[in-house]
This record gives C-alpha cells, sequence and structure tokens, in this order.
C-alpha cells in the first residue's frame, strides 16, 4: 500500500500544451506546501485565484485557480491541493519542480492517487478497476459499463452477498451450538438464502467479461489468396491500411485495425491468404492466419462454401459479387459498396448477442474466477450437513469476496492494475 507521510504530485490533466494544467498535490505536506507557492488557501472546496511563486526568490510563476480539499473527505483520503495554471510545458515544469523541492514531497508514480483512495477505504478494487477502464474508454460502450463499475455498481453487489454470507455464518455457528435442534441437517431456512445468492453470482458469470468489451469483438477475415480480403477490411474500416494488389500472396503478416460500430468496440484482422505457401514467410503468415481464425469471435470466410471452417463462428460471405459471381453466401464487393451495410448490420447484431446491450455490471476474468470459486463452495455448503464445515466453507466464501474487492492479500493484482494508470490518477 501507499507509504502515508510522503506527499505526492503530478499533473493530472493532459499533455502541454493545452489551455489549462491541473496540478495535484496529495498527502500530509499538501496543504503546507501549497501554501509555500501560493501564500494562502481558499476555503475548502472553494475555488479562488492566487500567483503562485517560487519560495525561494519570490519571482511569480503564473496565476493558478486554487482549491482545497481537506481529507478524509477528499478523492484520496488525504488532504489534496489542485492548482489550475495555464497549461504551457514550462510553468507545468516549474510547478511541478518547485514543489518537488519541498521536504517530503515527491513526484507520483502512475496511478498512485487512486491507490491511496483505494488504501483509504474511499473506493474498492472494483471501482479502481472500473475507473482504469473508464479513463481508457474509447466506446460508447466502454464508458458505460465502466462508469457502473467505478461508481460501484459491483461493489453494491458485493456487498449485499457478503453480508447474506456473514448472515449465513452466523445461522451455522447456532447450529454448531445447538446441534440437537439442529440433527445435523442444514436448516430449512438456510436454503433459500443460498440459493438465491448462488442465483445472483450465476447471472454475472454468465454474462460476458470486461476484457471482452475491452479488447472488442474480434472480426477475423480469411480465404484463398486473392479473395478480396484485404480490400474488404479496408472498406469496412474506411481506411487504406491493408496492401491491396492483384498478386496472390499479398499479404502475409496479419493486421488488426480496430474499430467502433455504433458504440460497439470491434478489432478487424486481415490475414495472409490460406493455400500451400511459396515461400516461408508466406508459410508463417498462412500459420498466423489459422492462429487468428482459432482466435476469432467471428470469422469472414471469403473461400469457396465446400471448404467452409466448420464453426458456428463463421460467417460466409460472396466476395467481388459486382463481377457476378454465384454461389452461397452474403454477395458483397469492396469495388462497389454492395452489401456492405448489410454486412455490417449482421456484424452488429452478432456483436450484440455476445456484448450486454447497455448498462450492466460485468466481471473481470480474476473476480469471475474467484466469483467462481464462491460459487462452487455455495454448492457444496447446501449439500453439506455437518454445521462445522458448513461454517469453515463459508468463511472461505467471505475470504474470496474479500480477495475480489480488495480487502484481502492482493497485493500482486494492485501491481498490474497500477501499472495501467496514467501519470497523475
Ligand atoms: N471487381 C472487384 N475486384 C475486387 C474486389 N475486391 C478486391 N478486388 C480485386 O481483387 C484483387 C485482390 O484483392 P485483395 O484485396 O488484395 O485480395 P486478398 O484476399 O487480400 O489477397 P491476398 O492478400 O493476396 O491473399 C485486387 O486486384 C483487387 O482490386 C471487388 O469487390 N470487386
Ligand atoms: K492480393
Ligand atoms: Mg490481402
Amino acid at each position: 500500500m501507499a507509504a502515508t507521510g510522503e506527499t505526492i504530485v503530478a499533473l493530472s490533466s493532459g499533455r502541454p500544451p493545452a489551455a489549462i494544467a491541473v496540478i495535484r498535490i496529495s498527502g500530509e505536506a499538501a496543504a503546507a506546501s501549497a501554501i509555500a507557492l501560493a501564500g494562502k488557501l481558499p476555503n475548502p472546496r472553494q475555488a479562488a485565484l492566487r500567483t503562485l511563486r517560487d519560495p525561494g526568490s519570490g519571482e511569480a510563476i503564473d496565476d493558478a485557480l486554487t482549491l482545497f480539499f481537506p481529507g478524509p473527505k477528499s478523492a484520496t483520503g488525504e488532504n489534496i491541493v489542485e492548482f489550475q495554471c495555464h497549461g504551457s510545458r514550462a510553468i507545468v515544469d516549474r510547478v511541478i519542480e518547485v514543489l518537488t523541492a519541498l521536504d517530503g514531497v515527491r513526484l507520483a508514480e502512475p496511478g498512485e492517487f487512486t491507490r491511496r483512495a483505494l488504501a483509504n477505504g474511499l473506493i474498492d478494487l472494483t471501482e479502481a478497476e472500473g475507473l482504469a477502464d473508464l479513463l481508457a474508454a474509447e466506446t460508447e460502450l466502454q464508458r458505460k459499463v465502466a462508469l457502473v463499475r467505478a461508481s460501484g455498481g459491483l461493489r453494491a453487489k458485493l456487498d449485499s452477498w457478503r453480508q447474506a454470507l456473514v448472515r449465513l455464518s452466523a445461522d451455522a455457528e447456532v447450529a454448531i451450538d445447538y446441534p440437537d435442534e439442529e440433527d445435523g441437517v442444514m436448516a430449512p431456512d438456510l436454503r433459500p438464502a443460498a440459493t438465491e445468492l448462488l442465483n445472483e453470482i450465476r447471472d454475472l458469470l454468465d454474462a460476458p467479461r470486461t476484457e471482452k468489451l475491452r479488447d472488442g469483438i474480434r472480426v477475423v477475415l480469411a480465404g484463398p489468396p486473392n479473395a478480396g480480403k484485404s480490400s474488404l477490411i479496408n472498406a469496412l474500416t474506411y481506411s487504406e491500411r491493408a496492401i491491396v494488389t492483384p498478386i496472390a500472396g499479398t499479404t502475409r503478416d496479419t493486421i488488426e485495425i480496430p474499430i467502433a460500430m455504433d458504440g460497439m468496440p470491434f478489432v478487424f484482422v486481415d490475414t495472409a491468404g490460406l493455400r500451400d505457401a511459396n515461400d516461408e514467410v508466406e508459410a508463417i503468415g498462412v500459420g498466423r492466419a489459422r492462429d487468428e481464425m482459432a482466435a476469432a469471435d467471428i470469422i469472414l470466410w471469403l473461400g469457396p462454401d465446400h471448404d467452409i471452417p466448420a464453426s458456428a463462428r463463421t460467417l460466409l460471405l460472396r466476395p467481388k459479387a459486382d463481377l457476378g459471381s454465384s454461389g452461397a453466401g452474403l454477395p458483397v464487393s469492396s469495388k462497389t459498396g454492395l452489401g456492405l451495410s448489410d454486412l455490417r448490420q449482421r456484424l452488429l447484431d452478432r456483436a450484440r448477442a455476445t456484448l450486454p446491450s447497455g448498462v450492466s455490471v460485468m466481471l473481470t476474468n480474476r473476480e469471475a474466477s474467484l466469483l467462481g470459486e464462491i460459487h462452487t463452495i455455495l454448492l457444496q455448503c447446501i449439500q453439506i450437513a455437518a454445521p462445522e464445515i458448513r461454517a469453515e466453507l463459508l468463511r472461505q466464501a467471505r475470504e474470496l469476496v474479500d480477495q475480489i474487492t480488495g480487502r484481502a492479500g492482493v497485493e500482486n493484482v494492485l501491481d498490474e492494475l497500477f501499472s495501467r494508470f496514467c501519470l497523475g490518477k
């Protein structure tokens, strides 16, 4: 956890130059160090204009709108001072240089403000992860789902489940203390609560993972050489990323093009044409194409239907339909645009079946695996009669909830998570 006593400072807004730069200071020495530059702090949570000066020379650096958020009711739980100054490189560098020259003040590490908020109990791990996703959100759906997590959507569920587990534990303890009345069988009033909990957990486990939302729906274009894969990926992504020539075997390495459609994240992947390769480089490309097909959420197959990869994920296309080709599959033409909006619609339909339709609570892979263990434990708990064992199982389930929320032993998770944050957050 963050070492308390150390005061941290960072630029919390975007990279200079910008109209305004937000510099944040958090920690024990936040107020004192801000006073060293600004002279006097405004009243808590009220903005006031201050001239920032080099405490050594008294030279003015800039004027800054200054805000003071006393702990513990601040974003980090500590005293925070925020300077909103002009967003030039020179001003930002100078203010931070002068601040970090003060005793006990240093530059923050990436994500360190959020890490302190977590350490001080203002947010839990699911909210911190939601915040990381929110800061990285590029599509509407990513934003919506991340906001639910960041504002405690999952935490609320977990907190209520933890309470339910505590109640179940208390019941089990009673059964240990008064074995005669229990007769070694789970009391009838325990089962409904445990089953309800099981069902709620099942619902969340059945939903897709946030990683899927973060990475996007993977659409792999595959087929024989010269089928028109690269032309189609360019048309679908409104780009000229992939090289197109009449020479069979033009595409060798895979190309990924991320794009949002209707607020949903997609990654289109162009691949080398499938054939017995002529040289080593092409052979590697064909191998990669097969790997991509295995990892795809959707395969757009631009080959003959007798060759179609047997998979529910595959969508058969009939490319170059402007040439009057006949056969099975959805007719498309990269040249005339024929069938492209139809194809986009089908991709969106499939994505909607994979991703949540709107705002909902989603789990990360890590949370899902812990929650899966809780699910197993609860099932055992319902089946096992001995109250001593039941009590122990429920204790384990509680501990797993604490691992999800970050209340218990998760240092390794934290380091990984906070490496995803930018400086100043
Ligand atoms: N008429 C017509 N020609 C097309 C269409 N799509 C692609 N072509 C042509 O077909 C040839 C091959 O197109 P590519 O997009 O390079 O095909 P590819 O499947 O990526 O080929 P490789 O990367 O070599 O496997 C090029 O000459 C394109 O101009 C189309 O919809 N209509
Ligand atoms: K080609
Ligand atoms: Mg190609």
